[in-house]
């Protein structure tokens, strides 16, 4: 094929901008560039190296992808707090709210009418006597978390709801546990404890319980009472298998009153260089019963939303992107580096490519206008 027949094709090809003035007078430059140059420019009969005509139309650029993002793959994390009337904006959560259960139903109804499918729920209690040393309030029957399944329940009965199970919300200490008098964690009482809150939650209704808390064998625990209470068959339970410490829940940890009061979450979340001890705990986690694999954060673990793929080839994967790369986007955004839009769907479709089924995403209203599926 020589260059004067490949820019001759250019004449013919559909474009986006209807072959204005501009493209033509383009065109015909290259076109008496090829006369000019035809017998010394010379394009070998390679017709593997013609990538464009694959992704030249909107409809081939879908193609392109393993997975295209749709609504069903969006989990959105709501925080529900213990003032029943609470609505108020998250300072740190750009556009986000923390709302209390009689602003639960208004706060989705828009969401679900536009194509919502899922939630996380995470209680947030305000109260100064909320919080103890076993955190007693994330099980509170009358809690926001169990009330929250409760209404959600009953007024959107499609809505798949998935509850963030931790106790760092509502622990005095704010850790993901029950702790030694030397103020390590306790696994065993600990995963007494997170496994106990994961039955309340599921008995109230919850579709799926995620335990985001860390110590060791929690998975297990949980299905095991999920079996013995006759329920397991239909809760999921989805492990946050891969979570790394770091600096990227800052945001969450002040809109949930969960900032730790000493020390760090570093013994129990995995250390970020650490790739084949989020493979041990993802294959671990398996092993013990889980039905859905996370990793979080997201885009700063794409590769581990590749191995968790690799290793867990028969189940799906969920990516948190988490308050700090939402937040990041936002400042970044705000402040022109790039459009907001672009961003939340090139972060997105890099962390599906990566390999995930699901995405938690704070981006998810947006999402419900951005996208007709
Ligand atoms: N353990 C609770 C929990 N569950 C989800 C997140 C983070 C979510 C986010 O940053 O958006 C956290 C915070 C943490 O572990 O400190
Ligand atoms: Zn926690
Ligand atoms: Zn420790």
């Amino acid at each position: 094929m020589s260059f004067s027949s490949l820019v001759s094709d250019l004449t013919y090809r559909d474009r986006p901008n209807g072959g204005n003035a501009d493209t033509r007078s383009q065109v015909s430059r290259a076109r008496s560039y090829a006369s000019t140059a035809a017998t010394s420019v010379s394009i070998s009969g390679d017709i593997s190296s013609q990538l464009h005509g694959g992704y030249s139309h909107p409809l081939a650029r879908s193609w392109q992808a393993e997975r295209q993002l749709t609504k069903s793959m969006l989990i959105y994390p709501v925080f529900i707090t213990d003032r029943p009337d609470d609505e108020e904006l998250i300072a740190s959560l750009p556009g986000q709210k923390r709302v209390g259960l009689n602003k639960l139903v208004p706060l989705l109804t828009p969401l679900v009418a536009k194509g919502l499918k899922s939630v996380m729920l995470f209680g947030v209690p305000l109260a100064p006597t909320a919080k103890d040393a076993l955190g007693t309030a994330a099980d509170d029957p009358n809690g926001p978390v169990i009330q929250g399944i409760r209404i959600i329940r009953k007024a959107f009965p499609r809505l798949f709801i998935n509850t963030d199970v931790c106790l760092c919300e509502y622990t005095s200490h704010g850790h993901c546990g029950i702790l030694h008098e030397d103020g390590s964690l306790n696994n065993q009482l600990s995963v007494d404890r997170i496994s106990d809150v994961a039955m309340a939650y599921a008995e109230a209704g919850a579709h799926c319980v995620a335990p985001s808390d860390m110590n060791d064998g929690r998975i297990r625990a949980i299905k095991l009472k999920l079996i013995e209470a006759g329920i397991a068959h239909r809760v999921l339970l989805m492990s946050y298998s891969a979570k790394f410490s770091g600096c990227l829940y800052g945001p969450f940890r002040e809109a949930a009153g969960s900032v730790p009061s000493f020390g760090d979450r570093r013994c129990y979340q995995l250390p970020p260089g650490g790739r084949g001890l989020a493979r041990r705990a993802i294959t671990r986690d398996i092993g013990e019963g889980a039905d859905v694999i996370m990793v979080k954060p997201a885009s700063q673990y794409l590769d581990i939303i590749s191995d968790a793929k690799d290793i867990g080839k028969d189940m799906p994967v969920a990516a948190y992107q988490v308050s700090g790369e939402y937040a990041m986007i936002c400042a970044a955004a705000k402040a022109g580096v790039f459009d907001r839009k672009t961003m939340a769907f090139e972060s997105t479709e890099g962390i599906l490519r990566a390999g995930a089924n699901i995405v938690i995403s704070y981006f998810t209203p947006e999402f419900l206008d951005w996208l007709e599926t």
